[in-house]
């Protein structure tokens, strides 16, 4: 178990662990409130999010889809259990690495962009990477705006950008670090069909032809369809998996639950 201290990274995968997921929850619990208020949100969920797999989480509102997100990306600790990042458990880390881990290790993308007004794209791509004291890599650079159409906006403030074009700054800044895993947030939940549609096929792209691992919770069924796979929740467990889904799958699938409930 690394030392809460040092910098965790590179770790050896502890050989008992279910998969070699890139991400890995192990009989996670999240447990908010106390007494009469209290909230199970996570109720033991095991699951592995592959290397290099688009996947995306998915069930009905208060599943816990926010939370199981949270306790992954180390936002939030988790009550009991493992939340594992290539093999280390982000629940024994001290706040200080935990903060650099999240930085170094981890791109977001949130439904409302979360870009700072005052620096241009090209800043604010840049911007995980220039507070962790580290260059960017000039060719991922240009792959990924060139990819993502913003070439000719990099000079640009976030006002004088449309919607899509924000979130794929904020796409290209979650992944020009080479981050363990892009967790993605209801990335289309402010976008039109269009740049919606633009921004999933990037993030489906850049894990088919980069190696990226992506994880993404939506409520969007169309959204959803472009992962690899679901992962389906319903009240703080795992209530089953989609593999290679299409519209119609995860809408049955989610019918299905709403049905058992
Ligand atoms: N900070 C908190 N304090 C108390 N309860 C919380 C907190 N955050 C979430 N919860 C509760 O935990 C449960 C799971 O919430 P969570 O936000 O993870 O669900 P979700 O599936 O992401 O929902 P939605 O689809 O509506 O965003 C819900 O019952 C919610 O009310």
């Amino acid at each position: 178990m690394p030392s809460p201290t040092a910098h965790p990274f590179p770790p050896a995968a502890p050989p008992h662990l279910p998969t070699a997921g890139a991400v890995t929850a192990v009989n996670l619990v999240k447990v908010y409130g106390k007494g009469d208020t209290e909230v199970r949100a996570l109720d033991g969920v095991s699951v592995a999010f592959g290397r290099a797999r688009f996947t995306a989480i998915m069930g009905p509102s208060g599943s816990g889809k926010s939370t199981l997100m949270h306790c992954l990306a180390g936002l939030d600790r988790a009550t009991s259990g493992q939340a594992l990042l290539a093999g280390v458990d982000l629940t024994t880390l001290s706040d200080r690495v935990l903060t650099q881990v999240r930085r170094e290790r981890i791109g977001f993308v949130f439904q409302a962009f979360n870009l700072l007004p005052h620096l241009t794209a090209r800043r604010n791509i840049t911007l995980p990477l220039d507070l962790a004291g580290r260059r960017p890599d000039h060719e991922l650079f240009q792959h990924l705006v060139t990819e993502l159409g913003l070439t000719d906006r990099l000079g640009h403030r976030p006002s004088e950008l449309s919607g899509g074009q924000q979130q794929r700054v904020a796409v290209a800044r979650a992944m020009v670090s080479r981050p363990e895993v892009v967790f993605a947030d209801e990335p289309t939940g402010n976008l039109d069909s269009r740049s919606g549609a633009e921004v999933l096929a990037m993030m489906r792209n850049s894990v088919h032809e980069l190696g990226q691992t992506v994880v993404m919770v939506t409520h969007d069924p169309g959204a959803a369809a472009y992962a690899d796979r679901v992962v389906l929740l319903a009240d703080g467990r795992v209530a089953g998996e989609i593999d290679r889904p299409d519209h119609a799958s995860v809408t049955d699938a989610l019918r299905q639950l709403a049905v058992g409930r």
